[in-house]
């Protein structure tokens, strides 16, 4: 059975600006997922609109079959059972950061609020830093407590909006983690918003991809990556290599194999460049202008160098009938 449903939602904010086409799925109980989209694909708004403070055109959100009332409907907009997080969360800045995350709490027993700001200290790791203020704290640890005080009220659905995108890579990589973790163990439906797609399969096992407000595929990341519906969504995960004389048809990267020169698909190196992982070579078809990358894991070759090049046919991506 759905928890929360998002049923055929469609937002257009003015003539030009299209935000969502009849954007429609459905999400369990403490399922965790993750929505990518490039700048302007409807993101926000749409969390903006599960959460009850965007008024849609049609459609409508659904939280355990009660329907998610809009500001237009509704005289306080949002619901505490649904808490949206985004980059521009503002913490109390004259209050520490126990403060800060007992503050949703405040009319609740005083029990049970100290005994809730324990355990939001404990389960993010906040202990050393609960009798700082914000301005102390680096920004990967302000983050931490924008989503303890968003935890704090236990909120059944939590949304987030890029939240973590003014941290370095490292820092964001390691609060993903650890956010994961401690959604795993929770039963808190989730919803992570981002443009990036490594951010994305950290989080979640399971990926929306929206662009120009439009669902366009949705799945766990394998299936995505070997069945892209469209060459957007392929692009997302890769380069993608043409493959002359086969229409729309492509090969990634890491699924082209180099071999000795053998006279079947032969290509000359016309740059390498040093990644982290191998060296990832340019290099053009013989014979043709088609130019593909690859990738020498061993760090064997070198610029001006010819290389013989194959791939199962398995791994062809296509797009139209071959
Ligand atoms: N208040 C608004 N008035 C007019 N157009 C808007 C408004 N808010 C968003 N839009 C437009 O709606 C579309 C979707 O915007 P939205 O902010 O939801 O996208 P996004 O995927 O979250 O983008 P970003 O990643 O840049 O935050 C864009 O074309 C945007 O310009």
């Amino acid at each position: 059975m759905s928890y929360l449903k998002i049923d055929n939602i469609s937002k257009q904010y003015d003539e030009k600006n299209i935000a969502l086409r009849q954007v429609g799925f459905a999400l369990k109980k403490g399922e965790v997922v993750s929505v990518l989209g490039e700048s302007g694909s409807g993101k926000s708004t749409l969390l903006r609109i599960i959460a009850g403070l965007e008024i849609q055109d049609e459609g409508r959100v659904y939280l355990e079959d009660e329907k998610i009332l809009n500001p237009a409907e509704k005289l306080v907009a949002g619901y505490d059972e649904i808490k949206l997080i985004h980059q521009q969360y503002k913490l109390y800045l004259n209050s520490t950061v126990e403060e800060n995350i007992g503050r949703p709490l405040l009319l609740y027993d005083k029990d049970y609020r100290r005994e809730r700001v324990e355990e939001i200290l404990q389960m993010l790791n906040l202990h050393a830093f609960r009798h700082k203020l914000p301005k102390q704290l680096s920004g990967g640890q302000q983050q931490k407590v924008a989503i303890g005080r968003a935890l704090s009220i236990e909120p059944e659905v939590l949304l987030l909006d890029e939240p973590f995108s003014s941290l370095d890579t490292i820092q964001k990589r390691e609060l993903i983690e650890e956010l994961r973790h401690i959604f795993e163990d929770s039963d808190m439906t989730v919803i992570f918003v981002t443009h990036d797609l490594d951010d994305a399969l950290l989080m979640s096992k399971k990926l929306f991809i929206l662009k120009d407000g439009e669902l366009v595929q949705k799945g766990a990341p394998r299936d995505i990556f070997r069945k892209p519906k469209n060459l957007y969504t392929a692009q997302l995960f890769s380069h993608l290599n043409p493959i002359p004389g086969n229409g729309e048809a492509f090969i990634r990267p890491s699924d082209v194999k180099i071999e000795k020169v053998d006279g079947r698909l032969e290509a000359e190196i016309i740059s390498a460049q040093y990644l982290i992982h191998y060296t990832q070579l340019t290099v053009r078809l013989k014979d043709t202008d088609v130019i593909w990358k690859v990738e020498d894991q061993n760090r064997l070759y070198q610029k001006g160098d010819s290389i013989g090049l194959s791939f199962h046919e398995e791994n062809i991506i296509s797009f139209s009938p071959q």
